[in-house]
């Protein structure tokens, strides 16, 4: 039974808890044995004998090796049986980069067989064993060959989370240090490819929690926890929370150290199963507001340009929805039916009769000034007493480094330059925010100063934290801060944002390439906000510790029409 299966649960919110198996030709007695009602939602199994090694099969007269019957039949379980409830297991002993020549030529055979295999039985993944160390580019030239040809399935790549201190590090030895740095090199040369995914192994020992927060950044599909980091019967593990799916680690079961109490249980698992079951329903459900927003997690959008465009009644109908935002710009309606007089046209090309006390205005965007509020409270001030007061009175956008790979994938697979200079409006979920937040730009009204320009350019420097290792910056997440008046504030900065507020996601500024930081080092990038007769636009670049592309030359990619 799915872990989210609970009232006040939405189904997305499911996790799936599987349990890792021994190798068994008898797959029908492996499902009933572990998926009976109650029990795992899936099995993690070998798909082959692991005594197989293709180099010992004998050859026959003519020099060629029979093809043995290394697996079970397809036909012992259903197709629809084999793809919801078995992720296949790679043969743990392949090692591609091996220095022995045997070893590592058996081993290419065996993964490309066993993966030829599991498509065949229509698996929806398989489980790829860690790399051995963290020079391991023949193992990733081996499974990217095999990605430029999958249909569906996903390749998890099994990572222990490890990173120990950098004091630690020996220069000459291959030993893995931060677990991700070997996932970031496979990655890399696997060209960040859409269907290869993380399966992390929970240890007993956590690295530190700066660390960890990274790989909410990374398509992390499983959380494999063995069952020795579970201390039975006193308080236990900590399980963090993952795309879609638990895996314990069985393989090292002592049921020596399962109390006596458990041994009545059907499964010697069940009290792990049932205590990662407590965890999660002990978790909070999912507030009212998120599950409004949950299918646009991730979901890239166009920003809105409702200056140039009219915008549909039934994007104003979800304007108002947002009680949070006309709590705080509130206005009294009733009775004011006779007072209030609509005027349609274009604010900057109006002439009042006379001059007004305040000026209330909603032009922001996610973004603060994207949606060209300073270009249209320009023109609007004009018929601002020199002493009126403009709502808002300022507005600041924000940004900070954030792995994103869901949302560089999504970016990349449209395979131009365009979707690359493109900012986006997000509801972000799986990101690591990399660092804090920082203004960019600011904008005053009324702004009466001689030399007023809504041209701006900003250098920031972000520092990374020490403790965290290296990470990959895919782009930036994009906020705003809005002064209504004095100190009543409105925006979305993660820091001080405005609660309950769904009118405006983020704004995701990608990165062509993605740029790879050490921990402690700084990131250093430049925004320009630009214009013409016709647009508006922004450039953007990284600077150090290595030199992006200027993105968005000339508004070339992305503008918003004046
Ligand atoms: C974000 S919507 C806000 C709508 C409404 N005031 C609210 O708070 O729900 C911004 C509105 O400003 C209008 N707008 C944008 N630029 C304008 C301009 N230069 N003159 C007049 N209206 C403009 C748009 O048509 C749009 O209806």
């Amino acid at each position: 039974m799915p872990l989210g299966d609970k009232q006040g649960w939405e189904k997305s919110e499911s996790r799936y808890c599987g349990v890792e198996t021994e190798f068994n030709d008898d797959m029908p007695s492996v499902l009933t044995s572990n998926l009976s009602p109650g029990f795992f939602d899936f099995v993690v199994a070998p798909l082959m004998n692991p005594t197989y090694r293709p180099s010992l099969v004998a050859k026959d007269a003519s020099g060629s090796s029979p093809v043995l019957p290394f697996a079970s039949s397809d036909l012992v379980l259903s197709p629809s049986q084999w793809s919801t409830h078995v992720v296949g297991k790679i043969s743990c002993w392949i090692d591609l980069d091996a220095e022995d020549e045997t070893l590592r030529v058996d081993s290419e055979t065996t993964l490309k067989q066993e993966i030829a295999w599991a498509s065949h039985l229509s698996l929806q993944a398989c489980l790829l064993p860690s790399p051995k160390s963290t020079s391991c580019a023949n193992y990733a030239r081996c499974v990217n060959q095999i990605l430029q040809g999958l249909h569906n399935m996903q390749l998890w790549l099994r990572i222990p989370l490890v990173k120990t201190d950098e004091d630690a590090v020996d220069e000459n030895s291959k030993k893995i240090v931060d677990s991700w740095e070997v996932w970031n090199s496979f990655r890399l040369l696997c060209e960040h490819h859409s269907q290869l995914s993380i399966a992390l192994d929970i240890m007993s020992s956590l690295p530190s929690i700066t660390s960890l927060g990274r790989w909410f950044g990374e398509p992390v599909r499983a959380a494999m926890i063995s069952t020795d980091v579970v201390i039975c019967g006193k308080s236990l593990l900590s399980v963090p929370k993952t795309e879609s799916g638990l895996a314990p680690n069985t393989s090292n079961v002592d049921n020596q150290s399962v109390p006596s109490s458990f041994n009545h249980l059907s499964h010697p698992l069940k009290s792990y199963l049932n205590y990662i079951g407590f965890l999660f329903q002990k978790m909070d459900p999912v507030p009212e507001q998120e599950l409004f927003e949950l299918g646009y997690r991730d979901f890239l959008q166009s920003p809105l340009q409702p200056l140039m465009d009219n915008l549909e009644a039934q994007t104003y109908e979800t304007f108002e929805k947002d009680s949070m935002k006309y709590i705080q710009s509130l206005v009294k309606l009733e009775g004011w039916e006779d007072i209030v007089t609509i005027i349609s046209c274009d604010m900057r090309h109006w002439n009042a009769p006379e001059e007004a006390d305040i000026l209330v205005s909603e032009l922001l965007g996610s973004f603060g000034d994207n949606e060209l509020s300073p270009e249209c409270l320009d023109g609007a001030q004009r018929f601002l007493k020199r002493d009126g007061i403009s709502i808002p009175s300022s507005y600041t956008s924000f940004i900070q480094p954030v792995t994103a790979s869901k949302l560089y994938n999504d970016v990349k697979s449209h395979k131009d330059l365009v979707h690359f200079e493109t900012a986006y409006v997000v509801k972000l979920h799986n990101i690591a925010r990399l660092a804090p937040s920082q203004p960019v730009f600011t904008f005053n009204h009324p702004d009466y100063s001689a030399k007023k320009s809504n041209e701006r350019y900003k250098k920031l420097c972000f520092k990374m934290p020490s403790d965290a290792g290296s990470a990959l910056v895919h782009g930036f997440a994009g906020y705003f801060d809005a002064t209504l008046y004095k100190d009543v504030h409105l925006g979305i900065e993660p820091s001080t944002a405005t609660p309950n507020m769904f009118s405006w996601f983020s704004i995701f500024f990608p990165l062509r390439t993605p740029v790879c930081i050490q921990s402690g080092s700084d990131l250093e990038v430049n925004f320009w906000r630009s214009s013409d007769s016709s647009k508006v636009w922004y450039e953007w670049c990284v600077t150090s510790p290595c030199a992006s592309a200027i993105h968005n030359s000339n508004g070339r990619s992305y503008w918003v029409g004046l």
